[in-house]
């Protein structure tokens, strides 16, 4: 199938061109010009998004551990745009972990949904003053056996994980665990010198930059500075209510291509106004925004990537650099990169057609259209 007269992402760049797929794998980009299947009548033409940080949506939660749950969250990333994402679980005890390790292992995507391409594990090991929304109780020390465990329940699934580094034994985590995975720091009241030292024993990554860590102080940089100065990668929740747009664009110039965008979504992502529930703790979501019940804590988004895409070009920052952000930046900070997140030949077919406006048209996984 080729794919043509399309506006083509390519290399950070859009070109005008073509792109021609067989048995789900990109294998050839090519002019405009090229008598094509599909005419995309000049639309942009980019990867699929890659969201590394999504609890939920519609009412399902991956730390539910319910089989039926999946195939819903889904297509309905894929009915967003994103067509891998890592299923995120919360700070929950191993009896429940397992279970939802089990289930995330045992999924089979549908034909019309997108690919698990493995799971984040946003805790149990965080701090106990920056847990935000995370169930205190459920906190536990850094432990690369307990860790062990889990990556095995999930058939070695594991690409990313959250740990406090200044909490006892986080340091010799790292060590243990950035070989098997993507280490992150988050959910930390890390300083300068303890972070730079957890990116030194491997971490490479922060989660939701700004929330749940200490801010940018001119004399305390704490994980900000760490981050900046040791070149990791950093997501950003860019729902226009964790992070003021200021200091989107201020994270923007400061880590250019190591941004990441995430949804953070919960299970009340696609779903009305209510009360819900996240990490076994009651949440509410008043006008899209989720909190703890009866607090002001922000609980993670109501959104998704595409709706952020949208947000982040309105608030500035180029159309190129937010696409970036939620293709190749993501895939790249979890170690996929090699086979999603760009086009290029020999890369899985995960594409997408946006309208000018950044709408969606189509949705490609594997070189099926599904949308
Ligand atoms: C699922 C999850 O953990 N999400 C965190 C939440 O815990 C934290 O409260 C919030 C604000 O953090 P902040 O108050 O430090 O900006 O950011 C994210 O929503």
């Amino acid at each position: 199938m080729i794919i043509g007269n399309a506006n083509v992402f390519v290399d950070g760049k859009f070109q005008k061109g073509s792109v021609a797929v067989e048995n789900g794998v990109i294998t050839a980009i090519g002019p405009a010009s090229w008598s094509c299947d599909v005419d995309a009548e000049g639309r942009y033409l980019v990867p699929g998004f890659v969201d590394v940080h999504t609890h939920g949506a519609m009412n399902e939660d991956f730390s539910d551990g319910k089989p039926e749950g999946l195939p819903t969250l889904s297509r309905y990333f894929a009915a967003h745009g994103v067509t891998s994402f890592l299923a995120t679980t919360m700070t929950l005890k191993e009896e429940v972990l397992t279970p939802a390790m089990h289930t995330i292992r045992d999924f089979v995507r549908p034909a019309d949904g997108a690919k698990c391409a493995g799971i984040h594990l946003e805790g149990p090991f965080l701090s106990y003053a920056k847990r935000g929304a995370q169930a205190a109780e459920n906190l536990h020390k850094p432990d690369a056996d307990l860790f062990r465990r889990l990556n095995e329940a999930s058939g070695n699934q594991v690409r990313l994980v959250t740990v406090a580094p200044e909490e006892e034994g986080g340091l010799d985590f790292i060590r243990a665990v950035s070989p098997v995975c993507t280490v992150s720091i988050g959910h930390t009241t890390a300083d300068y010198d303890t972070a730079m030292a957890a990116y030194a024993a491997g971490a490479s990554h922060a989660t939701h930059l700004f929330n749940g860590m200490p801010p940018l102080h001119h004399r305390e940089p704490g994980v900000i500075g760490a981050a900046f100065d040791s070149g990791a990668t950093v997501e950003l929740i860019c729902d226009g209510l964790h992070i003021h747009p200021s200091a989107i664009r201020t994270a923007h110039r400061l880590f250019g291509e190591k941004l990441v965008i995430i949804s953070d979504s919960l299970r009340c992502a696609g779903m009305p106004d209510g009360p819900y529930e996240l990490g076994g703790q009651p949440i509410e979501m008043k006008n899209g925004k989720a909190t703890l019940q009866g607090t002001d804590t922000l609980a993670g988004s109501s959104s998704n990537l595409l709706a952020e895409l949208q947000n982040v070009v309105a608030f500035g920052i180029p159309l190129e650099d937010a696409l970036t952000a939620v293709t190749s930046a993501p895939a790249k900070a979890v170690r996929l990169d090699g086979e999603i997140g760009s086009i290029a030949v020999d890369k899985r077919a995960d594409l997408l057609l946006l309208n000018p406006d950044l709408t969606l048209h189509a949705v490609y996984v594997d070189g099926e259209q599904i949308i």
